[in-house]
């Protein structure tokens, strides 16, 4: 927790504003009871009304000065905590963001989203109440103690009897509850985690007739979170009876002894009650101490799950993005893209998801890839604009190994249609120009033609300008994927991978597609497919099986050579061949 507080420094001069004005706030509180004692023992006692008044006065300016402190410290640690808040919440994005699909898929989207909001407003709420209390707790509890002294010290000796009870029952209360608290924060994140699954797999939900399980899983998350609520809150409800015991026994005996001290003439009725007034003072700020405790721990369960992003080491080590020249250099290149013996696992040792794997796409060309679900297509394209780094080997993009561009600059180079269609809320316009930001309508236009969506586009009402839903809801399946294609090819890369992105288009729309893809020159285009139509015309097919390339050639040649291929094949021209192996079977 301490780690983290170094993003607290840019608003570091507000949090000291906000703990000193609180001290004075403390201060003033301070020096309120003592002239209470002299208004009670000396004005209204000797009948001296000018002393009543100037006590009174003098009370009301302490009162109102420490009132403006306490609004000084509060208007400096809200800016000094949102400034922390926001402060956390960018660089865990930044970070985020430099993360691999290997770290994305180890954390999983519920938890990063958690963490990033909840956990950062725990954050920033510790930060509020340590610069709110932190120092004013402990300096109003020793010094009500130093006052009550100096008011009399034999009547302080309560304090010393009442101050280790008190501390021991907080000590204990605290004991029982922390770890629970602790429980409670699991529970809330396993709620969270429920609850956002749910909310973006609700189609998903509905279409397997999955919402009474849902709903039971929901209630049960919830029913365990508010069972460790119940408890937790139960037992830190004991505080506030216990402390007012304690406190009122305290007062009970100061009153007391203070009675029979005053009837002595060894002090006076008002320094009684300063006296009870600093017992209260002393009691309530330990109680502070004991809610911060409460609240630091939980802060330091959601610390840690900070510092995890921010610790985590990413797979892939970006350089730097200034090696344009390199890169239009390596443009003379025969091959856009190569793979040397390349081997790749998801982490789990020994089992490969591709093996061995040695090809190369000449510039200029169509690749297709096909083979069995599973079979590690998507695995092999995702290495080229390194989703994921190989395990073993080399991928080279224009002769240049892919690890030796920086990020963004080899991702420029490559326009990638990923298998799931994602799309953000927005205009169609501002959809596309995620792929190249000054890109004028012309051009968009001119990505919608290849895509075969510019018809469509030009006839909607708004034309580019129409509004896009979230995850693109409003259109078909179909219309989001040309939608997804048109994105990629706005910035005109000089490499297109369709990652069976032509799935959900009719057999003329795929073919139209393809023929316009071919028309934007010297791209090399890899097309991944189940359906031999939309890769027959490759120039080159690789057929995979088990995470390796089983066979490669033309789509005649793959028919004369390749059993998978053939099968493959058979299965979407002669569907019969397959209905007749089912009666079999
Ligand atoms: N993120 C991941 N984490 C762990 N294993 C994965 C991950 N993605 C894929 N795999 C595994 O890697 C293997 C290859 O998967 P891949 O998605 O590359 O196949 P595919 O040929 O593209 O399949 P499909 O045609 O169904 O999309 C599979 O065994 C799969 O379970």
């Amino acid at each position: 927790m301490i780690r983290l507080l170094k993003y607290a420094k840019k608003n570091q001069i507000y949090a000291y504003i906000g703990a000193i004005s609180k001290l004075m706030e403390a201060v003033f509180e301070l020096f309120l009871p003592i002239f209470l004692a002299r208004l009670i023992d000396r004005g209204i006692n000797q009948g001296d009304t000018r002393y009543v008044l100037q006590m009174g006065g003098m009370m009301l300016v302490l009162s109102t000065v420490g009132f403006a402190f306490a609004m000084i410290c509060q208007y400096f640690s809200s800016i000094a905590s949102q400034g922390y808040g926001t402060e956390l919440r960018n660089i865990m994005t930044k970070k985020i963001n430099t993360f691999s699909h290997k770290e994305l898929d180890e954390f999983g989207t519920a938890t990063l989203i958690t963490r990033v909001t909840n956990d950062v407003n725990q954050m920033q709420l510790a930060l509020a109440m340590l610069i709110r209390l932190v120092i004013r707790a402990p300096f109003l509890s020793i010094g009500s103690i130093i006052m009550a002294l100096y008011i009399s010290p034999r009547l302080s000796l309560i304090f010393a009897v009442l101050l280790p009870v008190f501390t021991v029952m907080l000590g204990f209360i605290m004991w029982i509850t922390i770890p629970l608290y602790k429980k409670v924060q699991v529970r809330l994140d396993a709620m969270a985690q429920t609850v956002s699954e749910n909310m973006s797999g609700v189609r998903v939900i509905r279409a397997f007739a999955r919402k009474g399980h849902e709903l039971n899983r929901s209630k049960e998350n919830s029913e365990q979170l508010s069972r460790a609520n119940i408890i937790v809150n139960n037992l830190s409800a004991l505080m506030t009876p216990s402390t007012t015991l304690v406190m009122n026994i305290g007062i009970m005996i100061i009153l007391y002894i203070g009675a029979v001290q005053t009837n002595n003439g060894d002090l006076f009725q008002g320094e009684v009650l300063a006296l009870i007034n600093y017992m209260n003072q002393m009691l309530l700020a330990l109680i502070v101490v004991a809610n911060l405790v409460v609240i630091f721990t939980k802060s330091q369960a959601s610390a840690s799950r900070i510092n995890e992003v921010l610790d985590t080491t990413v797979a892939i080590n970006n350089q730097s993005d200034s090696k344009q020249i390199e890169v239009s250099a390596g443009f003379q290149a025969k091959s856009a893209i190569r793979f040397n013996h390349v081997s790749f696992d998801y982490g789990k040792k020994g089992v490969k998801a591709l093996d061995t794997i040695n090809f190369s796409v000449p510039v200029g060309s169509v690749t297709g890839i096909t083979g069995p679900t599973g079979s590690g297509k998507s695995s092999l394209v995702q290495l080229i604009p390194r989703f994921y780094d190989v395990t073993e080997g080399e991928v080279l993009v224009f002769n240049q190994q892919v690890t030796k561009y920086g990020l963004k600059t080899l991702r420029n180079l490559i326009g990638y249609v990923p298998q799931k269609n994602v799309l953000f809320r927005g205009t169609i316009a501002e959809n596309l120009r995620w792929g190249k930001e000054s890109a004028t309508e012309e051009e968009l236009y001119a990505a919608l033609r290849i895509a075969q969506m510019d018809s469509f586009v030009r006839e909607l009402p708004s034309g580019i300008h129409s509004a896009v839903s979230e995850n693109g809801k409003n259109f078909s399946g179909g219309q989001q994927q040309r939608l997804t294609i048109a994105r990629a090819l706005v910035s005109k890369p000089k490499i297109i991978i369709l990652d069976d992105s032509l799935s959900a288009l009719d057999y003329e729309t795929d073919y139209k597609l393809r023929r316009a893809l071919k028309e934007i020159k010297n791209a090399s285009i890899i097309i991944l497919s189940q359906r031999i139509s939309s890769i027959q015309t490759a120039d080159q097919i690789l057929v995979m099986n088990n995470g390796a390339i089983e066979s490669s050639g033309t789509h005649g040649s793959l028919l004369q050579q390749s059993e998978t291929y053939q099968k493959i094949y058979q299965s979407q021209t002669d569907p019969e061949s397959i209905i007749l192996k089912e009666e079999k079977e």
